[in-house]
């Protein structure tokens, strides 16, 4: 392997900190062509499904990517906005949202000095710093896709160029799962492979039962209860994966059956109010259970008159929460027999979800924005010293 060559060290000026977030992805277009290469790299990463690589890429290729596109596609029409599609476009805004507050927030608390051209009391006087040490925002944000654009190498290369030398990964998925979390990492750190000039890295793993996440959800389901009332039985639906990832240690189940539990202790609910599902089933393995689409026909069929469903495992709206839950899973609860459906939407943007990403974004970058302080006032002496100050 050839590693690439970087831009030029100079010596003296202040390394940046950059935060990354890391969704999952999603096709261009809502149509065949577009979801057939998505669906080729989403399901051709081995954490993704790991059965027998060779076995796998015949059903794959022979299989899998001449029937699922036209199909796929045609879901993605009836959720498809103006603006794109609904994960990419919710992860954008998130991203902005977060900039903003977060170096507010860090402005607000003085800990590092945020007008475009930064100023340094030295010993001998004021010594202005030029905006590249920092700009007005003191952390940069950026986002990426595991799966399809933007890509999670063209971030970190956005970073780099900006002259981050720390960059804080925070892949968007509360709960950990080796074929959510485990493989966005692997992609930040396949990049970082081929850099001959490495940042420094730090990663979220989960943030399942961190206060402001399970405090926001907890405010979206009351603030639709005081529209809309409330139902007999509210419905946690996550994502599903295999079993077997269960039987081999994935951690993913019990952190999911934690956010349930503190979500329904944040709202007071008895056990019989709510129950945890999962969703989107892919193939013919056992997942994770129960399944979300048999849990709506049972409650219909029990003759439940209203179920509510949220879907704490995604930040932000997605297919498989407009139209699996919110559209099909509608279809599945009032054709069994169910009266009323109502859909929870997801945080998306929602100012308490920001504040508390804001939250876990700040306790991980701790030290680091120290670090950086300490950087633009060396380079500010040292450039007061080459301008001829003394010492
Ligand atoms: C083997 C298959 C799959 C596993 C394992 C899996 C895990 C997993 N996925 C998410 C989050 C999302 N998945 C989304 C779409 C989606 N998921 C699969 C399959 C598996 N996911 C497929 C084939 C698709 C594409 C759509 C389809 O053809 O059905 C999405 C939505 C993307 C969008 O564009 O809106 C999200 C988000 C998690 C968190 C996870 C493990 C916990
Ligand atoms: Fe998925
Ligand atoms: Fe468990």
């Amino acid at each position: 392997m050839s590693y690439r060559t970087e831009p030029a060290y100079r010596h003296g000026t202040p390394s940046r900190t950059g935060v990354l977030l890391i969704n999952l992805g999603t096709p261009d277009a809502p149509t065949a062509a577009a979801v057939k290469p998505y669906l080729r790299e989403f399901l051709g990463d081995p954490r993704v499904v790991e059965i027998p690589r060779a076995l796998w890429w015949l059903i794959l290729n022979g299989i899998i990517l001449n029937t699922r596109p036209k199909k796929s596609a045609d879901k993605y029409a009836q959720i498809w906005t103006k603006e794109g599609s609904p994960l990419l476009v919710h992860t954008q805004r998130q991203a902005k949202l977060l900039k903003g507050y977060l170096n507010e927030t860090l402005k607000a608390q003085s800990a590092l000095p945020l007008s475009p051209t930064l100023s340094h009391e030295g010993e001998r006087g004021q010594t202005t710093i030029p905006p590249e040490n920092g700009g007005t925002d003191s952390v940069l944000i950026e986002f990426a896709m595991r799966y399809g654009n933007p890509s999670v190498a063209s971030a970190l290369e956005k970073l780099k160029q900006q002259n981050c030398g720390r960059i804080l990964i925070l892949p968007l998925y509360p709960q950990y799962a080796a074929s959510s979390t485990a493989t966005a990492l692997d992609a930040v750190f396949d990049t970082l492979r081929k850099m001959r000039n490495m940042p420094e890295i730090r990663t979220v793993r989960s943030f399942h039962d961190h206060p402001g996440y399970i405090a926001a959800l907890a405010q979206s389901v009351r603030d639709n209860w005081m529209q809309n009332g409330h139902p007999d039985k509210l419905v946690m639906s996550f994502h599903g994966v295999p079993r077997y990832t269960l039987d081999k240690g994935d951690p993913y189940h019990c952190e999911c059956h934690k956010t349930g539990r503190l979500l329904a202790e944040a709202l007071q609910l008895k056990q019989d109010q709510y129950q945890i599902s999962f969703q989107s089933r892919f193939g013919r393995a056992e997942w994770l259970k129960p399944y979300t689409t048999a849990t709506l026909e049972e409650l219909g069929k029990q003759g439940v008159n209203r179920a509510d469903v949220i879907c704490p495992g995604f930040v932000g709206d997605c297919l498989e929460t407009l139209e699996e839950i919110a559209l099909e899973g509608k279809a599945s609860f009032l054709g069994a027999g169910g009266k009323e459906f109502r859909y929870i939407p997801c945080l998306n943007e929602r100012n308490d979800w920001i504040h508390a990403l804001s939250d876990i974004v700040t306790a991980n970058l701790q030290g680091w924005i120290a670090t950086e302080e300490k950087e633009v006032c060396a380079a500010s002496r040292n450039r007061a010293l080459a301008m001829g100050a003394q010492d």
